[in-house]
């Protein structure tokens, strides 16, 4: 590859591909790769600088993930975070202990300005910490250059071999200088220039997604969301109508959502489209299924299945295309993450597989970079800015067991809530929305009627990357609105709540 490249070596943790992003938003082409990627394999790709992130592990734990020392030994230049910097140290002959008092959250730290990394840094800054373990003796050819008042290694370096590290956080808001720290490493430590764009991203997965399929025909699982959108459209610029869009209606779609979906792919995008009516077999195979983790897995391999019967009728498939994002990747706990939920099209994929690969070129980035990559592409900008929805649909927003039933009275209710929404002008200040269909049934009184109905619950949540999220402040009045007209319009609901809560502590779907 021609292009200047960052890699990011990856020892677990939520918010490592946070790093990856602050190096791309610098124009610098940047991948993730697992902590225990071959040293050949990176040699190869010749980076200009290698990041190795933060991790839950402690260095001196036996199974603890470490890497190959010679990385060390190549020249190129290492950054090493919380984790990584302890692991550097360790591989280098420091000692790294249990820290007597752990620091968590924002910390002052005083740095030493004659260092690269914190050129044109404040000499008292805040980052943020977060860490039991310590670096205590620092070693051989390194020195220090950072110190809080619990940490006195709160980052190293040694110029002579170009590796740096850092005991905090720079990739977060909390650090607020940390993107400086982090810009000086790319320009100033490895001499990157910052060449490349989302035209580049494009061009670039253009060339490999033709190499890649070359005269093979190719499915790509297309849902009319933004990610497999933008996905089917990067492979059709690439191998044009050797690809199938197959879309599922797995009768877990929002009210009118699959007629919307065939409409657009049959008329204004010239490419092959299939819909696959297949409601009956996903309640079938849901009935009397009520823990969340089971649903996803379930229909993540029931997608999969009817992929390869589309695929069987048009004869030799060898490639699948998806559109999951990086967000996907990650929750569903990718090499030493913790699984968060298994997103249907990761961590719900089944062992079998009856294609030779399965391709995702959307992968590596976040919802906003694969925006910007639909605008490049030239989609229209009502798709590109679609609020996301699950691929597992309307099971994961019905809390305990799906049924049709069930799922007809929450197309309904959160058919209204969208449409009051969008009349209310809020539709594009809100980042996601969605009414719930909890399993919970209370008393109510309609018309001098007793009724024992279900409770709907409604979210909406403004995020950039969907790692993250806070709850919308809507209008007491818009929401008593659509309470109203729901519970007026829906039989079998009679009760709304809003869900006041954000992410962390919970997660944007319910389930
Ligand atoms: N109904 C469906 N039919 C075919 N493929 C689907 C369907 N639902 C999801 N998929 C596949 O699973 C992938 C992940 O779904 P996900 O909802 O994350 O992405 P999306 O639907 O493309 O975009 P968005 O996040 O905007 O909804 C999709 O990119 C697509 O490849
Ligand atoms: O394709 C998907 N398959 C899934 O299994 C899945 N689960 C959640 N989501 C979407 O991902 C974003 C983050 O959701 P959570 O905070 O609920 O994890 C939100 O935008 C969710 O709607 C999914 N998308
Ligand atoms: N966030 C991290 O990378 C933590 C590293 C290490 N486990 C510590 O607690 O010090
Ligand atoms: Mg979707």
């Amino acid at each position: 590859m021609d292009k200047e490249l960052v890699i990011v070596l990856d020892f677990g943790g939520q918010y490592n591909q946070l790093i990856a992003r602050r190096v791309r938003e610098f124009n610098v082409y940047c991948e993730v790769l697992p902590y225990n990627t071959d040293i050949e394999v990176i040699k190869e790709k010749a980076p200009k600088g290698i990041i190795f992130t933060g991790g839950a592990n402690s260095v001196y734990e036996p199974d603890a993930p470490s890497c190959d020392p010679k990385i060390f030994e190549l020249g190129i230049p290492i950054l090493g975070i919380c984790y990584g910097c302890q692991l550097m140290s360790h591989l280098n002959g420091g000692k790294v202990g249990k820290a007597p008092k752990r620091e968590y959250g924002k910390t002052e730290i005083e740095v030493d300005s004659s260092s690269k990394l914190f050129e044109n840094v404040t000499r008292n800054t805040t980052c943020l910490m977060s860490h039991t373990d310590y670096i205590e003796t620092v070693a051989p050819g390194f020195r220090v250059i950072a110190k809080s008042e619990s940490c006195p290694v709160a980052a190293i370096e040694n110029p002579e071999k170009n590796l740096y590290g850092v005991q905090f956080h720079p990739e977060v808001e909390h650090t607020p200088e940390g993107v400086l720290m982090l810009k000086n490493f790319l320009f100033k430590i490895c001499g990157c220039t910052g060449d490349w764009t989302m035209s580049s991203f494009v061009d670039m997965s253009v060339r490999y997604l033709k190499e890649k399929i070359g005269d093979k025909k190719v499915l790509c699982a297309l849902s009319g969301g933004v990610d497999s959108s933008v996905s089917a459209v990067l492979v059709s610029k690439a191998v044009g109508k050797q690809l199938t869009c197959i879309f599922v209606d797995h009768g877990l779609l929002r009210k009118n959502e699959a007629d919307e979906v065939e409409e657009v792919f049959t008329k204004k995008f010239d490419v092959n489209f299939i819909r696959v009516n297949a409601q009956q077999r996903f309640y079938d195979k849901l009935a009397g299924v009520t823990d969340p983790e089971s649903k996803r897995k379930i229909i993540g391999e029931e997608f999969i299945r009817v992929f390869e019967e589309e695929a069987k009728k048009i004869g030799k498939v060898d490639y699948l295309v998806q559109g999951t994002i990086y967000p996907d990747v990650i929750e569903s706990g990718l090499g030493k993450s913790a699984v968060i939920k298994s997103h249907h099209n990761v961590g719900g994929l089944p062992d079998y597989v009856d294609f030779k690969e399965i391709i995702e070129p959307l992968r590596d980035l976040f919802k906003d970079e694969v925006r910007r990559v639909g605008l490049e592409l030239g989609m229209p900008e009502h798709l590109v800015y679609r609020q996301p929805f699950p691929g597992p649909g309307l099971a994961v927003r019905i809390i305990g067991e799906v049924t049709p039933e069930k799922v007809k009275i929450l197309q309904e209710a959160d058919y209204i809530y969208r449409e009051e929404i969008a009349k209310a002008g809020l539709d594009r200040k809100i980042s996601q929305y969605f009414a719930v269909l909890t399993n919970l049934r209370s008393v109510g009184v309609m018309g001098d009627e007793r009724t024992y109905d279900y409770t709907v619950a409604l979210r909406a949540v403004t995020t950039t990357d969907f790692m993250t999220a806070e709850y919308v402040e809507i209008p007491w009045e818009v929401l008593g609105r659509i309470s109203r007209k729901i519970v007026n319009e829906v039989k079998h609901v009679n009760r709304i709540c809003y869900d006041i809560t954000g992410k962390p502590p919970a997660t944007i779907e319910w389930e």
